[in-house]
């Protein structure tokens, strides 16, 4: 409810784009000078259309009665000819002007807050994105921005021409033929007001569409992302009547809309002609009430063509009072999930600018009373207070039952989360909070049971997170990783666009692109957070060995289920099921020979044997 209130408010929409009026003062400039010459131009032309009529009757010899010697300012036809001219020319001029700079404005608006708004995103914390559907976030990004964009420009400039082309118009009616005016304006008015009421409305019906089609935007979205599981189920029809039903909801919450909308459309287009239609009527009711012949006479003569051109004017203000309104619900709307989104700070502070910045991790990685609650979730104790020192340059595992918090700790060594109490130091007394995340990050490898492929070349993929790496160092990181033959079989080689997250690779490929992309950017801390879980035995042992390989010399976290896995570790820690942390410890020897939770998990088979 609160959501929709704000919603209707459009200070956010103009708070948004005051800023950019500002920043871009001289494209600010450039369209008030064009509106301005806009009012100029179009109040001269039904001025000129009077006096071309009047010229033209003076010039054949007609004569001119007295109340149109009075409007005649005298000038040639040639003259008023070479004025309207002008005048079209200047219009023309300003007309080109005015929406070149409000395109270009309402584009640097848009990717201006596009930038911003990516950046914000990629800058949160990892639990921002625990509760949120990836496809509500980039109907966001999308169109609300290019929404915000176009009503930036549209909105304020069309104010600016419709109040300046009204005053005009308005004002000319009465100098044109103020008793006239006076019942036309009554009739503009009323008309109006009915606008107002089927506009408001409409904005209220269009508010509830919004947000179902965002939320069925984002099912969408995310459903066609599972697309794997839907080939491996064979739950097509299931799918079909599922995305029918989606598209059924936003159906039913546009019909209300549309009616209203199309009642405002009806007092748009009706009033528009009974405001042209209802003038000669009132004029012919006037005259002949009034009796007045010769006024009736200059008028339907001389004054009426130049009237109705002027009303034509008044009735575009009109039109284009349903275009500023519509753009501002739109807008308005699209501004207030804008604003929200810049507004959601990250829960953690990376020192992106600050921060203390790490060249090295020498020593011991020291977690000192630590415990762990999630964010998301923080009734729910997830590592009960411990410490615990990793020594530098060794191996350790985390084994225990799911749900024990194995993955958790890489987390926390990877800064997607603080702990809720203690402190995780490195380099003697540096505390992991103070660090410039990025720097500290360069120094960390992370490998997970799903590999991260980027959309891009072997190339960008090998050298992400060590972007200064040259195109031999690659292939020699690949050479390494034993994929450069399958590399090189490709027709385009180490060029070859991967598919959108790594389609055209098997699970073993995807996974020795990431050792590849470990070997080159050689990190002093590994994490290896169920890395070969997905894999076949087979392939599971030859990326095993590679990863040992990897893990010497450095300290390294491995998280597996798999005995082969931990086997060679140099220390196993044992985490407990329900928050009981810490319950073993030791090397494999020791704890297969006494009595506990681990020797329990490898009896129940929790720790998987391998085919040796
Ligand atoms: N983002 C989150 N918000 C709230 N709770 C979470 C979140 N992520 C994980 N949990 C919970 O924390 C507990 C530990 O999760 P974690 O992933 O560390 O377990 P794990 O030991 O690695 O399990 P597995 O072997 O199944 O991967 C689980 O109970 C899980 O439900």
């Amino acid at each position: 409810m609160n959501k929709n209130k704000k919603t209707s408010t459009n200070a956010e929409f103009f708070k948004i784009i005051s800023k950019y009026y500002i920043k871009y003062w001289w494209i600010t400039i450039i369209l008030a000078l064009t509106i301005l010459s806009f009012c100029l131009t179009r109040a001269s032309i039904p001025l000129l259309t009077q006096q071309i009529t009047l010229a033209i009757k003076s010039e054949n010899g007609v004569d001119l009665n007295d109340a149109e010697q009075i409007l005649f300012w005298g000038w040639s036809s040639t003259t008023i000819i070479i004025v309207a001219v002008s005048m079209i020319i200047i219009d023309a001029i300003g007309t080109f002007v005015f929406n070149y700079y409000s395109y270009i404005l309402g584009r640097k608006i848009e990717i201006d807050l596009r930038n911003k708004i990516l950046e914000k995103l990629v800058r949160q914390d990892i639990s921002y994105y625990s509760d949120k559907k990836i496809g509500e976030i980039l109907t966001s990004v999308v169109a609300d921005t290019q929404n915000l964009g176009d009503g930036a420009v549209r909105i304020p400039t069309n104010i600016g021409i419709s109040l300046s082309q009204f005053v005009v118009a308005f004002v000319m009616t009465f100098i044109l033929a103020w008793k006239i005016a006076i019942f036309g304006s009554i009739i503009y008015f009323a008309l109006l007001a009915l606008y107002f009421v089927f506009y408001i409305q409409t904005v209220k019906k269009y508010a509830v569409v919004r947000e179902v089609y965002e939320e069925v935007n984002g099912n969408v979205t995310d459903r066609v992302g599972t697309i794997r599981l839907i080939k491996s189920t064979g739950t097509e029809d299931y799918e079909k009547a599922y995305l029918e039903k989606q598209q059924e909801i936003n159906y039913k919450a546009h019909k209300p809309a549309i009616l209203n909308l199309s009642f405002l459309m009806t007092t748009v287009y009706a009033g528009s002609m009974i405001l042209q239609f209802a003038i000669p009527i009132i004029a012919g009711i006037i005259y002949s009430i009034m009796g007045d012949q010769q006024a009736s006479s200059t008028f339907f003569s001389t004054t009426f063509p130049a009237y109705m051109i002027n009303q034509a004017s008044l009735i575009a203000t009109y039109s284009s009072l349903m275009g500023i309104t519509f753009s501002l619900a739109v807008a308005g709307v699209a501004s207030v999930k804008v604003s929200n989104l810049l507004k959601d700070e990250s829960r953690l502070d990376p020192h992106y600018t600050d921060g203390i910045i790490v060249n090295d991790i020498k020593g011991d990685i020291v977690f000192k009373d630590i415990e762990f609650r999630y964010p998301e979730k923080p009734e729910k104790l997830i590592l009960p207070k411990f410490n615990f020192t990793f020594e530098e340059g060794k191996s350790y595992a985390f084994v225990g039952e799911t749900g024990s918090g194995k993955s958790t700790i890489a987390r926390l060594l990877l800064r997607f989360y603080d702990p809720s109490n203690g402190d995780i130091i490195i380099n003697k007394n540096q505390n992991l909070k103070d660090l410039n995340l990025s720097s500290y990050l360069r120094h960390v490898g992370y490998v997970e049971q799903e590999p991260q492929i980027l959309f891009g070349d072997v190339y960008e993929n090998v050298k992400y997170g060590r972007f200064d790496a040259t195109n031999e160092e690659v292939i020699e990181a690949c050479k390494k990783a034993e994929i450069h033959k399958l590399i090189s079989s490709w027709p385009e080689g180490y060029d070859t666009i991967l598919g959108e997250r790594g389609f055209m690779l098997s699970g073993g490929q995807k996974q020795r692109l990431v050792i590849a992309r470990m070997i080159l950017k050689n990190p002093q801390i590994l994490i290896l957070d169920e890395a070969t879980s997905a894999l076949d035995n087979i392939v599971e042992k030859e990326i095993q060995a590679k990863l040992n390989e990897l893990m010497k010399g450095r300290t390294s976290f491995t998280i597996a289920h798999r005995l082969s896995t931990i086997k060679n570790v140099d220390h196993i820690i044992v985490l407990g099921g329900n928050a009981k942390g810490i319950v073993q410890q030791g090397t494999f020897k020791e704890l297969v020979k006494v009595d506990g939770h681990f020797k329990n998990l490898y009896e129940a088979g929790l720790l998987e044997e391998q085919n040796q």
